[in-house]
């Protein structure tokens, strides 16, 4: 296989960092640190800065992106931790194999070393596909000169689908002296096996040995993973602490979906150690995330080959093809917005997806569940019984105050008032691509609505109500006043209904996209003859405006 290497950045130019000493290569990088920003740092106070835990990854970058660098990445921000790299090896892989290893120079990994561990002080170092002992020796030398708070060993030898990625003349070098500077070395069966000289590795007693044996290079603890433990087994990793040992069992995940669970599981290791837990919660918490990874990723599908990669975000599935999501939120959405209430459909002996269906066959062009004596689990199902119904007929379901509610089913956004969930605390937990509305009286909060990230506003009650206890009627002036100061779409709501509708549409308040209502539609006997007269009066006002 060939070599190559392209250094694609270098400033300043300079003589080979590896030909100078450590504490000069440092000096260099404080000059240029002043010369680019460096006073906007200092002149951040020291109580406003926020240290964020950071794992330095060395490893193998993966074309595919299952395992190596790239799994390395994706582990450590799920679980919410920093994540630098140096790249010892560039290997061309997809998910049926390997088809090519490139090694990086010792100089060149070296370069990489200096760069991060002299300016960013990372807390630990994960190490994955280590490919020459050259590479080991210069890493060694680094973590003594600049050390960290662990290390932790993914001793890498060959990749799931059988390729080699580190000789057998790795291994002493591994042996003599990067385990013992480990705080936890993470091989599989077969990795075990060739640390120990080929040792045979068939049974749960020949793991507690193996670790025993391993423990003896000089690693504070030895995690041997019993995943190619026959499939008839569960699955069983072996933690030994030199004194005790810790077994970790969980059932298998029938999955192809399993390239780069070593390269995650180490790495989440090292992001809960980095975070300043014990080793033995960083392997129980990184094994936890590892399993619900795999599990929500057992049916994806990336690649042809055997072996594929998993989602450590537990999101891909979201925007898989076929499922029918809404896109962006679009204001004219807020036409005719149906709001639900549990209350007027026990009254009337039905069933909250009747409701909904009735709704959305009447004209209506946005739904909002609004649930409040429902349990828990049982709006969770009903929730999703009508998300299904509205992603049918492209109409968006938002959620009334439940931000968990909204999660959970995976709804199109929230509604929220001035007493629940700050909106942009839900914007946080519902992420950029939800709708979130916000219940504004005044034009105060139509401004903090905006700053907080909502899409749009609901105003009122603009008449009388007898569905919200103790709301103040704002009357046609508030709601226009609202609607002026607005920078938001604008929903108008409260004792609105067929007779009155027209007069609130007729006020031409710029921002006022439509209005919600609730029991002009769910209080009545047939929801879809309300909902289509409703529909027919919104339509008419809106040709007469025009
Ligand atoms: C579209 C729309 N506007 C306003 C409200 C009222 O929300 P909130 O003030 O939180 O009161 P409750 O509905 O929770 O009683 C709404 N639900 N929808
Ligand atoms: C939830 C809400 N928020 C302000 S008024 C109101 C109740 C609207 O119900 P109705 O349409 O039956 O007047
Ligand atoms: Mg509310």
């Amino acid at each position: 296989m060939g070599f190559h290497c392209t250094r694609v950045v270098s400033t300043p130019k300079a003589p080979s960092l590896s030909l100078l000493k450590p504490d000069l290569i440092s000096t260099k990088v404080h000059q240029l640190n002043k010369v680019r920003g460096f006073e906007v740092k200092a002149a951040m106070p020291p109580e406003d800065q926020v240290r964020i835990p950071h794992v330095l990854t060395v490893a193998g970058s993966d074309s595919g992106a299952g395992a190596g660098i790239q799994a390395d990445l994706k582990a450590c921000a799920a679980r919410g931790v920093y994540c630098s790299t140096v790249i010892t090896a560039v290997t061309a892989q997809n998910t049926v194999g390997v088809q090519g290893v490139n090694v990086l120079p010792e100089d060149f990994v070296l370069e990489q070393l200096h760069s991060v561990l002299s300016d960013m002080r990372p807390d630990v170092v994960k190490t994955g596909m280590l490919p020459s002992t050259g590479i080991v020796k210069v890493l060694c030398r680094y973590l003594q000169e600049f050390p960290v708070r662990a290390l932790v060993v993914d001793p890498v030898m060959v990749s799931t689908s059988g390729d080699t990625l580190a000789g057998p003349s790795i291994l002493s070098s591994f042996r003599e002296e990067l385990l013992p500077m480990a705080e936890i070395v993470t091989p599989n069966l077969k990795e075990a096996s060739a640390l120990l000289g080929g040792m045979p590795l068939e049974s749960l007693a020949d793991m507690h040995s193996a670790a025993k044996y391993i423990h003896h290079f000089g690693p504070k603890n030895v995690l041997v993973k019993g995943g190619d433990l026959p499939a008839s087994l569960d699955a069983v990793d072996v933690l030994y602490d030199g004194e005790n040992y810790f077994e970790f069992r969980t059932s298998r995940i029938k999955t192809p979906n399993t390239h780069g669970t070593g390269c995650s599981l180490a790495s989440s290791i090292a992001a809960e150690l980095a975070k300043g837990s014990s080793v033995i919660s960083a392997v129980k918490v990184a094994k936890r995330f590892i399993e619900s990874a795999l599990g929500y990723s057992k049916n994806i599908l990336i690649g042809n080959g055997p072996h594929g990669p998993f989602d450590p975000f537990l999101k891909l599935k979201k925007y898989a093809h076929g499922s029918s999501r809404q896109s962006l939120f679009d204001p004219s959405n807020l036409f005719l917005y149906a709001v639900t209430d549990s209350r007027m459909n026990q009254k009337w002996d039905r069933s909250i997806t009747d409701a909904v269906k009735a709704a959305i066959q009447g004209g209506a062009t946005i739904v909002q569940l609004r649930e409040k004596e429902a349990d828990t689990r049982d709006f969770l199902e009903s929730a999703k019984a009508c998300l299904e119904i509205c992603r049918q007929h492209g109409v968006p379901l938002l959620i009334n105050d439940r931000v968990d509610i909204a999660l959970a089913c995976d709804a199109d956004g929230v509604h929220v008032g001035q007493s629940d969930m700050p909106a942009h605390v839900a914007r946080v937990l519902l992420g950029p691509d939800k709708i979130i509305g916000v219940s504004c009286k005044t034009p105060e909060q139509a401004q903090e609505a905006w700053v907080d990230g909502a899409d749009y506003i609901g105003c009122g009650g603009v008449y009388p109500t007898n569905t919200k206890e103790n709301n103040p009627t704002l009357g046609l002036d508030g709601l226009k006043t609202v609607c002026l100061a607005s920078k938001l779409p604008v929903v108008a709501i409260g004792g609105i209904g067929i007779s009155n509708a027209h007069s609130v549409m007729k006020l031409q308040a710029p921002n006022l996209k439509g209005v919600a209502v609730v029991s002009a539609l769910f209080d009545r006997e047939s929801v879809l003859i309300e909902t289509q007269k409703l529909h027919k009066v919104l339509v008419e006002s809106n040709t007469e405006i025009r």
